[in-house]
């Protein structure tokens, strides 16, 4: 069995009266693939905003690797290898898919170097346009990014979070704002690139086709708690997931 990546162990938050976050405690294997699912109000975005940093526990642990990253900056721990992508792509509009990518590759970069002379770098834009071919968009690399289809943008949000070492790849709902028929394809690219960079996938999803087309395992989560924790099949079969989650036999 692989090694875990990341452990949440006993973690509470609770804004005022409302508990988003009871006894959570999951162990996520390297390489592997999760979703999150659950209604509105049931506590994903904040597992994600907790293990991205953007929101600290009341109480328990996030070990990545041998830390606990509890307390940490969302900063700190995108430079140690968690990265998120956004419901909403964020995008510079006045700016070229390769020059958004240029943008966030000097964003992650670690060297000294200042912001303008690493976007300018050669060996930036070899990584650039590396990663931009791995999504399938360097063909679109001298575009505005308004020009761009809904389902590019998203290729190339997700490719921008990519940028620096990515051991983990945290999505919110990677289909929102794609076309129907550009989902299948546009999640085929995402986790083919995001398996053939060996990353680690945790993303929220409302749609159970692309739950269990692309899962290995589901958290299924309401009022704040993990209410099943399994492969897709066992996990949409399960009663409660069916009563609280997605409201019908899957
Ligand atoms: N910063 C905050 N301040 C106050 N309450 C919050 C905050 N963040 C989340 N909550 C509350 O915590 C609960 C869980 O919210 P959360 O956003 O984690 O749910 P979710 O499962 O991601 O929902 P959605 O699918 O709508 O994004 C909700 O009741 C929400 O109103």
């Amino acid at each position: 069995m692989s090694k875990s990546v990341l452990d949440v162990r006993d973690v509470q938050k609770s804004f005022g009266a409302v508990t988003a976050a009871r006894d959570i405690s999951v162990t996520v294997p390297e390489g592997a693939v999760y979703s999150l699912i659950g209604s509105n109000g049931a506590g994903k975005t904040t597992f994600v905003n907790m293990v991205t940093g953007y929101i600290k526990p009341d109480s328990g642990t996030i070990r990545f690797g041998d830390r606990n990253i509890v307390g940490l900056a969302p900063r700190q721990i995108t430079r140690m290898g968690i990265h998120r992508s956004f419901q909403i792509a964020q995008l510079c509009n006045e700016l070229t898919v390769e020059e958004n990518m240029l943008v966030a590759d000097a964003i992650h970069a670690k060297t000294g170097a200042s912001f303008l002379r690493r976007a300018h770098q050669p060996e930036a834009r070899d990584r650039a346009m590396a990663t931009l071919e791995r999504f399938n968009i360097a063909e679109h690399r001298h575009r505005l990014v308004p020009e761009l289809s809904g389902g590019v943008k998203k290729l190339l949000d997700i490719a921008m979070a990519m940028a620096g070492d990515t051991q983990i790849m945290m999505l919110d709902e990677p289909t929102s704002g794609v076309a129907a028929d550009e989902k299948f394809p546009i999640m085929d690219l995402v986790m083919d690139a995001l398996r053939s960079a060996g990353v680690t996938v945790i993303f929220v999803e409302h749609d159970m086709d692309i739950v269990t087309r692309y899962s290995e395992r589901v958290l299924a989560f309401y009022d704040g708690r993990i209410i099943a924790d399994d492969a897709p099949d066992e996990v949409l079969s399960d009663p409660e997931v069916q009563r609280y989650v997605t409201g019908a036999p899957a």
